[in-house]
């Protein structure tokens, strides 16, 4: 069978490093376009590549006859339009997070792809290939430490841009957390309360960071989040689960040990693209193969918007600072 000619839309940090990932790592698929409105970042990427174009228009990607499937990593603004198009095309697409800005369009995004009959979209909630989220979730369905009660979670970045406003760290940071509960309780989240401690002062003026989160579940448990996108030490993400008979952490990042000029440790990772790099690879492999097959392999459009759902209650519960029931159509009503 050919390779799956792939195209990818927005050529920032996140897609720069998946058209890297596509082009030199994964099998089955061969890179052939980049498309991003700054055309000189898509033009000198796509150079680095050899056979790969360029294309000023992201539309003119999605519907261009020699891409198969679409890679969107551009601005969470733009993916509701994209996906739009993607669909328009029958295109299977991978599209990072968020899979749009609020629930509304994202439930449209739902039932588009619903009313084609068939799963194009997956969503790059890239959390659930990492190994070490793997194993824990495989550990509590394992029913070992008996039924999961509480989820600690941590979840730093060492510094964003002053563009990356308080409603950004729920719908781009948080985000991550809202499905990884989801995933590893297996129940839908049906009230968030995002609370607003005292900001660091090294952030932009109005910027609320960092944030701590809760999260009652369907199922009665609940989850904590600490979000600190601005924590200045790395990229710090890290999970406790407390179940009825014992707990597990991942994300201590306990790789290597050195001793050395008086102080012992460990690196802590720059960014996501360290610490998730080998997440990215499975995610895009999985992806790719089960394209081949005419299906996906991993979070649907369902999830994200259930995320969606929950970070639009979570920037009103942070904006009006109090709970706020998440707002979400039945399953059954929207996908039968
Ligand atoms: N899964 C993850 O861990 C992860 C990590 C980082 C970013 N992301 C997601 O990836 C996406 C991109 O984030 P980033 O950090 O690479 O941002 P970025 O700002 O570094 O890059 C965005 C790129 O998109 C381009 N762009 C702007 N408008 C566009 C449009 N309408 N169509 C196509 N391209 C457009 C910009 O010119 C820029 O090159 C976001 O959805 C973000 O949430 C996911
Ligand atoms: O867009 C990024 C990305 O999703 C990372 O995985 C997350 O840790 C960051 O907080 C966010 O800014």
């Amino acid at each position: 069978m050919r390779d799956l000619r792939i195209g990818v839309v927005g050529v920032g940090m996140m897609g720069a490093d998946h058209a890297e990932r596509v082009a030199r790592r994964i099998s089955g698929a061969r890179l052939v376009a980049v498309s991003d409105p700054d055309m000189d970042r898509a033009g000198a990427l796509a150079a680095t590549f050899g056979d790969v174009r360029a294309i000023d228009d992201p539309l003119a990607l999605i519907g261009d006859a020699d891409v198969d499937a679409v890679v969107i990593a551009s601005p969470g603004f733009a993916h509701a339009e994209q996906l739009t198009a993607c669909l328009e095309h029958a295109k299977p697409v991978l599209c990072e997070k968020p899979l749009t800005m609020d629930a509304e369009s994202s439930l449209r995004v739902v039932e588009a792809e619903h009313k084609l009959g068939k799963q194009l979209i997956q969503v790059g909630f890239m959390r659930r290939f990492d190994p070490e989220y793997a194993a824990l979730k495989e550990l509590l369905d394992s029913g070992e430490l008996g039924r999961t009660l509480l989820l600690h979670n941590v979840h730093r970045n060492r510094t964003v841009p002053a563009t990356f406003r308080s409603e950004m760290i729920v719908r781009d940071s948080l985000v991550h957390e809202v499905d990884v509960a989801r995933w590893l309780f297996g129940a839908e989240i049906t009230r968030i309360t995002v609370h607003a401690p005292r900001p660091s002062g090294l952030v932009g003026e109005g910027v609320q960071d960092p944030q701590l989160a809760v999260f009652e579940m369907a199922n009665g448990a609940m989850a904590d989040v600490e979000v600190f996108v601005n924590c200045q030490v790395g990229y710090e993400v890290r999970c406790e689960a407390v179940g009825e008979k014992g707990n597990a952490t991942i994300g201590l990042g306990v790789d290597v040990l050195t001793r050395r000029a008086g102080h012992w440790g460990g690196v802590v990772p720059d960014d996501f693209r360290v610490r998730f790099g080998l997440a990215y690879d499975l995610e895009l492999q999985r992806w790719v193969d089960a394209v081949a097959k005419g299906t996906i392999d991993g979070p649907a459009a369902w999830d994200g918007y259930a995320a969606a759902a929950v970070c639009t209650a979570g920037v009103r519960s942070l904006q009006e600072g109090r709970p706020v029931e998440v707002e979400m159509v039945p399953r059954s009503e929207v996908l039968g």
